[in-house]
C-alpha cells in the first residue's frame, strides 16, 4: 500500500493550463475518485500519476519516492482504461500473462499468478477462452485481472465502466471496490458518473478548470458542497438567492424570495450579508406538509411526476420554481394547484458570490 502525493502539479497545453497548481494526498489503501465537467483536467492528472504526461512543474510521490521523472513501466502501477485493449484472438490467460512475460517472470510463476488473478475476479474457469468469446462484463473482469497480476503499487482506472450497460456497471462497480479492498490497493479512479463516485469512493475530488474545487468523502461533498459548481455537478439541486438575516456560528437565517428559513454555512463564507448569498437545497431535502411550521415556506404544487418509489414535484414559492422529491408518493396524494409547506432540512449556504 502506498500513499500518492501530488505536489503543486501544473501542466499546460499551449496557453491552456490543464492542471493549475494541483496538490492532494491519496492515503494508502484509499479508493480515490476524480470527477468534474469535461475538460477539467481529471484524465491529465491520472495520466501524470501513471507517467504518460510529464508535468511542467510539481511532483508526484509514491510514499517518499519522487516518481515524476520515472517512465511508465517503472512505476509499477496497474491500469484499466475505457477501451480494455485486450487481444481478441488470444486466450484470457495469455492476455493476463502478457505483463508478466514483459517483466521476464518465469513460466511456472507466471501461470500461478495468472490463475490467482483470474480467481480474484471470478474468471478462473474462463482461462482458455478467447477474448472475442466473452461478454463485455467478462472482458472487463479480464482487464482488471491483467491490471492486478503485476502486483501493482497502485491501481489507476480511467472510465473503466463506460462501455458497459447500466446493470453491468452496477455489478462491476462493487466488484472493483471489493477487489481494491481485498488487495489493499491504493486506487485512483476517473469517472463522469457521479453515482459511481458516490457509491464506490472512500474520498473524491471534484475538479474544475485544472483545479480542485472540493475534496471530501462522498457524503460530505454531497451534503456540504462549497460552491454552486460542486452542488450542481454532484446531483441535482435548487439554488436560491438570499440575504442573511441573522447568524449564530454556522447556522444562519436566510431570507429568499421563496421565504425565510435556516441554513448552514459550508467552508469559509466569503460573502458579506449585504452582498447576499446563494443557498443550495437538494430536491430530496424538503419535508412536505399540509400545515406550516416555523421553518417552512408556503409553496404551490405545479406539477408532479410519479416514478414508482418516489415522485418528482415542482412547486413555486415567491416566484421561484422549486424541485422536490418525495418518497412513497402513494401515501401522500398531492393535489396540483394546492398550497403546501416546504421545510428545508439540509439547506447549505454556498461560498460563491451571487
Ligand atoms: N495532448 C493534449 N494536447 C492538447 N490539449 C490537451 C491534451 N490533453 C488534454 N488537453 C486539454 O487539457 C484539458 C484537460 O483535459 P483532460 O483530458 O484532462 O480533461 P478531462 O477532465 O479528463 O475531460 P473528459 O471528461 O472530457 O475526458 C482540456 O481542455 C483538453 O482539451
Amino acid at each position: 500500500m502506498i500513499a500518492i502525493s501530488i505536489e503543486s502539479l501544473t501542466k499546460r497545453f499551449g496557453s491552456h493550463a490543464a492542471l493549475d497548481d494541483v496538490s492532494l494526498r491519496i492515503e494508502p489503501g484509499e479508493l480515490f475518485f476524480l470527477l468534474g465537467p469535461s475538460g477539467c483536467g481529471k484524465t491529465t492528472l491520472l495520466r501524470t500519476i501513471a507517467g504518460f504526461v510529464t508535468p511542467d512543474a510539481g511532483r508526484v510521490l509514491f510514499d517518499r519516492e519522487d516518481v515524476t521523472k520515472l517512465p511508465v513501466h517503472k512505476r509499477r502501477t496497474g491500469m484499466m482504461f475505457q477501451s480494455y485493449a485486450l487481444w481478441p484472438h488470444l486466450s484470457v490467460a495469455r492476455n493476463v500473462a502478457f505483463g508478466l512475460e514483459e517483466q521476464g517472470v518465469p513460466a511456472a510463476e507466471r501461470e500461478k499468478r495468472v490463475r490467482e488473478a483470474l480467481a480474484s475476479v471470478r474468471m478462473d474457469s474462463y482461462a482458455e477462452r478467447k477474448i472475442g468469446q466473452l461478454s463485455g462484463g467478462q472482458q472487463q473482469r479480464v482487464a482488471l485481472a491483467r491490471a492486478l497480476v503485476v502486483r501493482p503499487r497502485a491501481l489507476l482506472l480511467d472510465e473503466p465502466l463506460s462501455n458497459l450497460d447500466a446493470k453491468l456497471r452496477l455489478e462491476m462497480r462493487s466488484e472493483i471496490r471489493r477487489v481494491c479492498k481485498e488487495f489493499g490497493l491504493t486506487a485512483v479512479y476517473v469517472t463522469h458518473d457521479q453515482k459511481e463516485a458516490l457509491s464506490v469512493a472512500d474520498r473524491l475530488a471534484v475538479m474544475s478548470e485544472g483545479r480542485i474545487a472540493q475534496i471530501g468523502c462522498p457524503e460530505e461533498v454531497y451534503r456540504r458542497p462549497h460552491s454552486r459548481l460542486v452542488a450542481e455537478f454532484i446531483g441535482e439541486t435548487n439554488i436560491l438567492r438570499g440575504k442573511v438575516v441573522s447568524r449564530a456560528g454556522e447556522e444562519m437565517l436566510v431570507a429568499t424570495a421563496a421565504g425565510k428559513f435556516s441554513a448552514r454555512a459550508t467552508g469559509v463564507l466569503r460573502t458579506t450579508a449585504e452582498e447576499g448569498v446563494l443557498v443550495s437545497i437538494r430536491p430530496e431535502g424538503w419535508r412536505i406538509s399540509d400545515t406550516g411550521g416555523e421553518n417552512s415556506i408556503p409553496a404551490v404544487l405545479r406539477s408532479t411526476m410519479y416514478l414508482g418509489e418516489f415522485a418528482q414535484h415542482e412547486f413555486t414559492a415567491g416566484g421561484e420554481a422549486l424541485k422536490a422529491l418525495e418518497l412513497n408518493p402513494h401515501l401522500a396524494h398531492r393535489v396540483i394547484g394546492r398550497q403546501y409547506f416546504l421545510e428545508p432540512l439540509d439547506a447549505v449556504v454556498l461560498n460563491d458570490t451571487p
